[in-house]
């Protein structure tokens, strides 16, 4: 690894909470170089982007200007990736940008739709050109989702809960979207009814995913990230729980997107698949 050139990597969104700590992990690795961090919180504009993440100066300024920064991305010599952790509103135009200028897609901003994801998956097969979708970069994540596929196999009923920040602006949370739709794969409804339901403030059963599985919302400050999911059958109940206590935790994954991607030519979503 150490006589390769190093990839060329834009992080967008550098100056958020996500952004920070890959700007830092980024820094860090001898085989990654940083060549653009944009960024549209004014407060932060033109500044250094390693002295706004933590780890010192690193000589790259954040711009607000992604087309500019991928343009910049696309004429070195090395293929190229941009990490995105930024808005629901923007990640899909940022995606369709990144791929126009073959500057290949980390995604971990959450909120894409099924139908946007499909979309990108066409556009990203189209120019031959990798794109991962990752819902949760943590390797703790994956293993609670392979727990949860496996305890499907023998409880009939489970529900999320998932909990986070109140800063956080999706709701359900991508993990609990993904975490629902590997378990509606399964082949099987859960939840059958055992009563007749009446929803005395709406909302009071959560969101209702695939396959009868329902999802529950909780935003607090104090919580950075977590999820339960739970199993019932008679006689006994099965949580499965995962807690983020840094977002440090992300970046093994979000390093490890950046290495595999530059050997894909389509989209891949969810970090367990390239484990
Ligand atoms: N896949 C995973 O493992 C994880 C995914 N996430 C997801 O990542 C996303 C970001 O989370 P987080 O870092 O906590 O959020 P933050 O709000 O802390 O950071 C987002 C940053 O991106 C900026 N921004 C927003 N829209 C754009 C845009 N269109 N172009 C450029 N910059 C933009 C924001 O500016 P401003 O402040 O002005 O809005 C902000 O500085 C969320 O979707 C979250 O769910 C988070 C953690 C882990
Ligand atoms: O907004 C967050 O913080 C997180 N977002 C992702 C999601 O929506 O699943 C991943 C993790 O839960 C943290």
């Amino acid at each position: 690894m150490a006589n390769q050139t190093p990839i060329p990597v834009v992080v967008n969104g550098a100056a958020g909470k996500m952004g920070r700590e890959v700007i830092k992990a980024v820094a860090q690795a001898p085989d990654l170089t940083l060549v653009g961090a944009v960024d549209k919180n004014p407060a932060h504009l033109g500044k250094d982007v390693g002295e706004v993440a933590g780890c010192g100066e690193i000589e790259v300024p954040i711009v607000n200007d992604l087309q500019g920064a991928l343009l910049m991305a696309s004429q070195e010599k090395q293929l190229s990736v941009m990490v995105d952790f930024t808005h629901p509103d923007g990640v899909y135009e940022n995606v369709r940008s990144a791929i126009a200028y073959g500057v290949r897609p980390v995604v971990g901003t959450t909120g894409l739709s099924p139908e946007k994801i499909k979309d990108l998956a066409e556009f990203a097969d189209k120019a031959s050109t990798g794109c991962l979708i990752i819902p949760n970069f943590s390797i703790g994540m994956v293993l609670l989702q392979q727990a949860a596929i496996q305890a499907s196999q023998y409880f009939d009923h489970v529900e999320i809960i998932e909990l986070h920040h109140n800063q956080k602006a999706d709701a359900p949370s991508g993990t609990a979207i993904q975490t629902a739709q590997l378990l509606a794969e399964m082949g099987k409804s859960f939840n059958p009814p055992t009563v007749t339901e009446t929803e005395k403030l709406a909302g009071a059963r959560g969101s209702l995913a695939d396959e009868g599985i329902r999802i529950h919302s909780i935003r607090l400050p104090g919580l950075i990230a977590h999820q339960e999911v739970i199993f019932g059958a008679a006689g006994q109940v099965y949580t499965l729980r995962h807690d983020t206590s840094d977002r440090s935790c992300y970046m093994p994954g979000v390093l490890l997107s950046i290495r595999k991607i530059i050997q894909l030519q389509s989209l891949v979503y969810g970090l367990e698949k390239i484990l």
